[in-house]
């Protein structure tokens, strides 16, 4: 059951409470009210999505964030390795987390990825032969909807047809697919993949892009992992709430520190306290996990005494690990006699949206079933001499991905008229490594988030490699009638090495794929945060189930993975309730009526920093917005 208010919890207590209703967290929440004798309570900052009718639409995930109510609408710090530039950092408050709002591309991760955080925690149930089970579990892979012959799309003894997440084809063949599939013919350095997922098949090459969608509606771990077990009746999920912190409640005789209590904010800003018999599971994601950790004490003893947050176990490795892909929209302009052939005419026209609404409303047709783009790429750069930062030779550096419009969110804006084709290049093997850490004390300021982009040489060559790529591609005979040119002065002044970087480092922004603020590590060793149990280090009673525990990036797109990670998690769980002994801690709810920390009125960047407390802004929910604490807890942009 979803409940918004406090008060309807449970009087028996709960045995675990997971912190995020996000991608991970619901997985968790399922496979642990499998057991009828374990209650769950769920503790979400979100709102559910009923009535947002953008949201399963697959081909609509590009605007549900950033600069939505559907997100933390997060900036980054200025970037040193990208000019000094902030941007949007966008990241899901719904149930289902940023599994409600991606762009749905569907991967597992390569075995090297699986294989390389076996070897670093030296945890061998980490490897892909132990975790390829669980895509049976995750998986059910359908048809696409248009029931077009799929041999050759995809390798069906590499997939699952029976787990929680539907996954697709795409359902529609777009005027570039042939122009893609062409250039492989035509230029033999791109070699058709036939399988894109990952696990066993290397993604090198030129393929289909699997989605999470099915029937042409979006699979999130909301409409998966939630909705199949809603019905549960030790199954309870509290929306509109933000947890500030965790509270320590004891020590071990093993002088470990209990963590079963947990701190958080009601809509109307009141602080409530609420028990975990067993265990208080951490499912916050990679931004807001580490920063319920620091707001908790747990961190880095230097920066939280700055703050004067009592240090109860000091880990300079918490929020210290941040690894994210990048993302470079590489944008052509499109002759104007193929105008109409590509989406921008149709995304700038209103009665052309509202029929292909309708059309996905009323008989899952149209160009709304699909995701944005059809096909994908990744690739190797030639090491010369650096250490490779992919976790093997089959794992990529830089992905590309091409579509048919001008790649507008997040990254510059669609120009008012002409019609554009984006090929995106994304670095997937980062070696580039930055931090989240507080702002403040203040549970309701965002964190600082400076993932360090391009910081690193080997990251600034494979995108300048990824865009000569990009280019040679885009010159190939299949695109001769149909690209005009480059868009933008800096892509067309990108000649030679050094314009190439000063053009990759002014227009680059995150591919949104955060991991490693709360790292696995080898049980015992001192850096890393959890241990390959995903147990927080010095702790007992407190464990971390979310991207924030990859110890390195995965090379393909994250969401798979941490749906991987969040099953396999849940069996260790579950293994942990034969062995451990039951702690009896009774729960207790307990509430002031002060408002923890006020925040000034004012005009901010994004309704974010008005601390969730309400605000006004411009109709289209455009910055600035003005915060006046009018409004209802998060209401819609007014
Ligand atoms: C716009 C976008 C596009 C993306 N596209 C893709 C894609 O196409 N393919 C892909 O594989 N990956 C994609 N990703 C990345 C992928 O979705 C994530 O890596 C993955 O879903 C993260 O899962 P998680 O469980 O770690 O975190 P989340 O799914 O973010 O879950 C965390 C949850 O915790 C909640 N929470 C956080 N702090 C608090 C708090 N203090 N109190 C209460 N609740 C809290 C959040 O609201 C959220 O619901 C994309 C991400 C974004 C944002």
């Amino acid at each position: 059951v979803i409940i918004s208010d406090p008060s309807a919890l449970s009087p028996n207590g709960y045995d675990y409470v997971i912190i995020g209703g996000g991608t991970a967290g619901f997985v968790v929440a399922n496979r642990l009210t499998e057991n009828s004798t374990m209650n769950i309570l769920v503790l979400e900052a979100g709102i559910g999505d009923e009535g947002v009718l953008q949201m399963p639409i697959p081909f609509m995930g590009p605007i549900l964030t950033p600069e939505t109510e559907f997100g933390w609408n997060y900036t980054v710090a200025p970037q040193i390795g990208l000019n000094n530039r902030t941007f949007l950092y966008p990241r899901g408050r719904v149930l289902g987390g940023c599994s409600s709002v991606n762009y749905l591309i569907h991967q597992f991760g390569t075995d090297e990825d699986w294989n390389r955080i076996a070897n670093l925690t030296s945890e061998p149930t980490w490897s892909w032969v132990n975790m390829k089970p669980y895509v049976q579990k995750y998986e059910n892979f359908v048809p696409p909807l248009d029931g077009h012959n799929t041999t050759g799309q995809f390798i069906p003894s590499l997939h699952g047809f029976s787990g929680m997440v539907d996954a697709s084809l795409p359902a529609l063949n777009v005027t570039i697919d042939s122009r893609v599939m062409a250039t492989l013919g035509q230029l033999p350095e791109f070699t058709y993949n036939e399988d894109m997922s990952g696990g066993d098949q290397s993604p090198l090459g030129i393929g289909f892009i699997q989605s999470s969608a099915g029937g042409g509606i979006r699979s999130s771990s909301y409409t998966s992992y939630y909705i199949t077990a809603a019905g549960r009746p030790n199954f309870t999920v509290l929306t509109s709430v933000i947890v500030t912190n965790i509270i320590q409640t004891g020590t071990t005789p093993a002088g470990l520190k209990s963590f079963r209590s947990v701190r958080f904010l009601t809509s109307s800003g009141i602080p409530v306290t609420i028990n975990a018999r067993r265990e208080i599971i951490l499912s916050a994601g990679s931004i807001g996990t580490p920063k319920i950790l620091q707001l908790s004490g747990i961190g880095n003893a230097a920066d939280l005494g700055k703050l004067n947050i009592p240090v109860l176990i000091n880990n300079t490795d918490v929020g210290n690990n941040l690894y994210d892909h990048t993302l470079l929209p590489n944008i052509f302009i499109v002759k104007d006699a193929n105008a109409n052939k590509t989406f921008d005419n149709l995304l700038r026209n209103p009665t052309q949206i509202g029929i292909q609404t309708s059309d996905w409303l009323t008989n899952k047709t149209g160009l709304f079933v699909n995701n944005i783009a059809n096909n994908f790429g990744f690739a190797r750069i030639a090491l010369n001499g650096s250490t490779d930062p992919a976790p093997g030779p089959k794992s990529p550096h830089y992905e590309m991905i091409f579509a048919n419009l001008f790649f507008e969110k997040p990254g510059p804006t669609r120009p008012t008229n002409g019609s554009y084709f984006t090929i995106g290049t994304m670095l997937t093997s980062p070696n580039s490594r930055g931090t989240i850490k507080l702002a403040s004390a203040n549970p309701l300021d965002d964190p600082i988030i400076d993932p360090r982009f391009l910081t690193d040489d080997f990251d600034i060559v494979a995108m300048r490699e990824s865009v000569k790529a990009v280019l040679r591609f885009a010159a190939a005979p299949a695109w001769s009638d149909w690209i005009a040119g480059r868009f933008g002065q800096a892509f067309q002044n990108a000649t030679d090495d050094k314009s190439i970087d000063a053009y990759v480092r002014n227009l680059t922004i995150s591919d949104m794929h955060p991991v490693g603020t709360a790292a696995m590590s080898k049980k015992g060793a001192l850096s890393g945060v959890v241990d390959p149990n995903l147990m927080v280090k010095g702790t007992d009673g407190l464990r971390i189930v979310d991207a924030s525990v990859f110890p390195r990036s995965p090379s393909l797109h994250s969401q798979g993975p941490v749906y991987l990670l969040a099953e396999r998690a849940a069996d260790i769980i579950k293994a942990a309730q034969v062995s451990s002994a039951t702690t009896t801690t009774a729960t207790s709810i307990t509430s002031t009526t002060t408002t923890l920390i006020p925040i000034a009125s004012g005009t901010v960047a994004h309704f974010g920093q008005c601390g969730g407390q309400g605000y006004t802004g411009a109709t289209t929910c455009v910055a600035p917005f003005t915060c006046t604490f009018s409004n209802p807890f998060f209401s819609q942009c007014l």
